[in-house]
């Protein structure tokens, strides 16, 4: 399967005060599989309509492998039937009046392939996909899930080099969602398709990627792996963006803060750090006090189904800790809380987050 590069590509609405994608340089490898994650508005979806050709460039060029299908520079245009991509959105688009076999046939008939192999095909598939048993059923005859499989066996049928994904779990339900997770991890695992897939869940990027490029207003913020854009952000946006509960995030130039001044007097942080990070989980919550524990009020006890987030005070601003194991205090306890330096995101003014050895502090006995 062929890596795809974006070079430099922007695209700007017409109207557009800013561009909706801003010079983005990105390569996807052979066999990735690819999110493309951000808020609403962020420009995945126009990403993957340019790659897929149905949405002309503004400036730059994108490249399928060595070949290059769109480039203003270049004056070239490949349509997006001679990409060799599929795509599915949202939406699934089954051709209502054909059944389940038509609907994954209608691809390979249209390339005029010899009947044999389009029913040995379209079996395969159907067989992968475990959609064999609806092959005579009807699009309305079929539940969300079993539709979307048929919409994903369509794409495969005809056996892209590259499968463009545009949030197309979105409209199923929880269970039916894990379902087809799965499901997509299989596809990739057994075709090796090339897979770009857009999503603005942060849980179903970090399940499903190998890798997760995150977008914020039309620029890439970071690439990575699911655990390097988790655990080590290059920004604050990123930091943010990920994890569920929020990353707690402590300004540091707030002179009356308790936790604030904790920090400080913690850790040795040059000026320039504004503002420290970290995950909710990371915490470390002791019933004993220690030299570099900080003195909390358990506040709220929130249990979210075999996991519980717990609010924790020291005057102002609230803290979140989030844990697996049982919580063996109570509302109004004092709890004792450490924050593991190595855990911490450090921030600078203009949001570029830096570790613990970068900054290069020196811890300090506080308490
Ligand atoms: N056809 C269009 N004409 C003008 N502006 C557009 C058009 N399509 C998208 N936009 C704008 O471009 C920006 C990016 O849109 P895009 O659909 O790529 O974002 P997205 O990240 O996929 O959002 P969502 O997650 O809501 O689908 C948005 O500000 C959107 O309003």
């Amino acid at each position: 399967m062929p890596a795809i590069h974006l070079r430099n590509l922007t695209k700007t609405y017409s109207g557009a005060a800013s561009p909706a994608v801003n010079n983005l340089n990105l390569e996807v490898k052979d066999g990735e599989f690819l999110c493309l994650l951000g808020p609403s508005g962020c420009g995945k979806t126009t990403i993957l309509r340019m790659i897929a050709g149905i949405e002309p460039i503004s400036q730059g060029e994108i490249a399928i492998g060595e070949r290059v299908v769109d480039s203003m520079e270049q004056g070239c245009f490949i349509p997006p039937e001679k990409r060799n991509i599929g795509l599915v959105f949202q939406s699934y688009a089954l051709w209502p009046h054909m059944s389940v076999a038509e609907n994954i046939t209608f691809g390979l008939k249209v390339k005029k392939l010899p009947a044999d192999e389009i029913k040995a095909r379209s079996q395969d598939v159907m067989n992968k996909l475990s959609i064999a048993p609806y092959a005579k059923r009807y699009p309305a005859q079929l539940s969300g899930g079993q539709q979307q499989r048929v919409a994903l066996a369509r794409m495969l049928a005809v056996n892209p080099d590259v499968l463009l994904l545009d949030e197309p779990l979105s409209n199923l339900d929880a269970a039916l969602r894990l379902e087809m997770r799965a499901e997509l991890r299989r596809i990739h695992e057994t075709f090796g398709t090339t897979i770009i897939f857009v999503s603005h869940d942060q849980w179903e990027a970090m399940t499903l990627a190998t890798t997760i490029a995150v977008m914020s207003e039309g620029h890439l913020q970071q690439v990575g792996t699911p655990h390097e854009i988790y655990a080590l952000p290059v920004n604050r946006f990123v930091a943010d963006f990920m994890g569920s509960p929020k990353l707690n995030q402590i300004n540091l130039n707030q002179p009356e803060s308790v936790l604030a001044k904790h920090l400080q007097q913690r850790f040795h942080l040059p000026k320039q750090i504004d503002s420290c990070g970290i995950r909710p989980e990371a915490l470390i919550l002791n019933k004993q006090c220690s030299y570099d524990a900080l003195a909390m009020k358990i506040t709220t006890i929130i249990p979210t189904g075999g996991s519980w987030i717990i609010e924790l005070s020291n005057g102002a601003e609230p803290l979140h800790y989030s844990t697996q194991l049982h919580p063996q205090w109570q509302i109004g306890d004092l709890v004792f809380c450490q924050f593991p330096d190595d855990a911490l995101h450090f921030f600078d003014a203009d949001g570029t987050c830096h570790r613990f050895s970068e900054v290069n502090a020196d811890t300090q006995q506080a308490c």
